[in-house]
């Protein structure tokens, strides 16, 4: 495993008495791709300012290599920031908004030439030099924006929403290319999305966050198949998640049913949060499923279809290869090792426990 190149310890951050970061912790290794994910305002783009150095946090401290660069300046870091708006400077050309900040370190020519033919050639935008912003599209001008940030050579290279105002095809082959990008320059990518497709497509760690904490950071298999609560596991793709008893050990009552998992250690007769994937779920005949229900809703969504089944009072979403009109009676069936349960958050088990008793 490569180092801890960056430490974030103990952030806080409050705008009008509004505490937008509390006591964040986190550190990111040297050639990581790590993304920041999670809903409007959670956080991530002050994060991401105070790692750029374009903000100051109340407390706590930023390590850079177990340097404190706390309170250093934006231009004195290793560290470049692309954001979503490309801020090109369109009365320059794409070769002069490239030199702009190496002419500023008042680097030779034949430097820059160099730089500007290597980066133009890593962003794929060869024969570009001289031409102007307006006459490119959205996706060409960000590649700029990129090119101009790696001339640079940060150590790590931060990136805000850099593909929101791309349209879907465009933002899928920039997906590609960025991932590429990282790996020819061989440096950190610090990322911020609130997509979290194109969260678990690009990062090594995804660190999903909601109201200015931390709620999980792991692989995005991690994330995705083991969320840690109700909240990830709602962000993180479409899911079931039923209020539930944890009977015993391997043992749990969804709806008033019991069903087989693998969990342990959860308690006995315990409120807890179940979550099944809708592709977890198989639709068999009535007789064969644990539960029995009927198909209210279906869509075709190209690769499966997406169904809505009611049973036990509960609205299943579920995504199968096979078509059942709706109307059909079918049966639900879970493989034990498809059935999460996640402890309820501390509150909201404490009344679960009180109107259970
Ligand atoms: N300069 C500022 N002054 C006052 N409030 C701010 C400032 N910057 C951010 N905020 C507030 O801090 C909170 C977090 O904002 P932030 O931009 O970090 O969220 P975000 O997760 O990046 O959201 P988005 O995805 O919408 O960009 C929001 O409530 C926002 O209004």
């Amino acid at each position: 495993m490569s180092h801890k190149l960056i430490d974030l310890q103990g952030i806080t951050k409050t705008f009008d008495k509004e505490i937008v970061l509390d006591d964040l912790n986190l550190y990111i290794r040297e050639n990581e791709f790590l993304t920041l994910l999670g809903p409007s305002g959670c956080g991530k783009t002050t994060t991401l300012r105070i790692l750029g150095g374009f903000e100051t946090p109340d407390k706590g401290r930023v390590l850079f290599n177990g340097t404190d660069i706390t309170n250093l300046p934006p231009n004195k870091r290793q560290l470049n920031t692309v954001f979503q708006k490309y801020a090109l400077f369109t009365h320059m050309s794409i070769a002069e908004n490239i030199a702009f900040g190496l002419k500023i370190k008042k680097k030779s020519k034949d430097y820059i030439m160099d730089k500007i033919k290597y980066a133009l050639k890593l962003v794929n935008l060869q024969g570009f030099e001289n031409r102007y912003p307006d006459s490119l599209s959205g996706g060409q001008q960000q590649r700029v924006a990129i090119a101009r940030a790696i001339v640079n050579e940060p150590k790590v290279l931060l990136l805000d929403e850099p593909l929101g105002a791309l349209d879907l095809k465009l933002r899928q082959d920039m997906q590609y290319e960025l991932i590429r990008l990282k790996n020819e320059l061989g440096i950190t990518f610090i990322y911020v999305t609130h997509d979290q497709e194109e969260a678990l497509t690009m990062s090594d760690t995804i660190v999903v966050m909601n109201q200015g904490y931390i709620q999980q950071i792991g692989t995005p298999e991690d994330i995705y198949n083991e969320p840690q609560n109700a909240f990830v596991a709602d962000f993180i793709g479409d899911s079931n998640i039923i209020d539930s008893l944890m009977i015993e050990d391997r043992l749990v009552e969804i709806l008033g049913t019991r069903f087989a998992c693998v969990d342990e250690g959860f308690g006995n007769h315990k409120p807890v949060d179940v979550v099944i994937r809708p592709e977890d779920i198989c639709l068999v005949k009535p007789e064969e499923g644990t539960i029995q229900g009927v198909v209210s809703n279906v869509i075709f969504k190209g690769v499966h279809y997406e169904m809505e089944v009611e049973a036990c009072g509960y609205t299943w979403l579920v995504h199968s290869t096979g078509m059942y009109p709706v109307g059909t009676n079918v049966g639900i069936s879970v493989d034990p090792f498809n059935i999460q349960i996640m402890n309820k958050p501390e509150s909201e088990d404490e009344e679960a426990v009180v109107t259970d008793a």
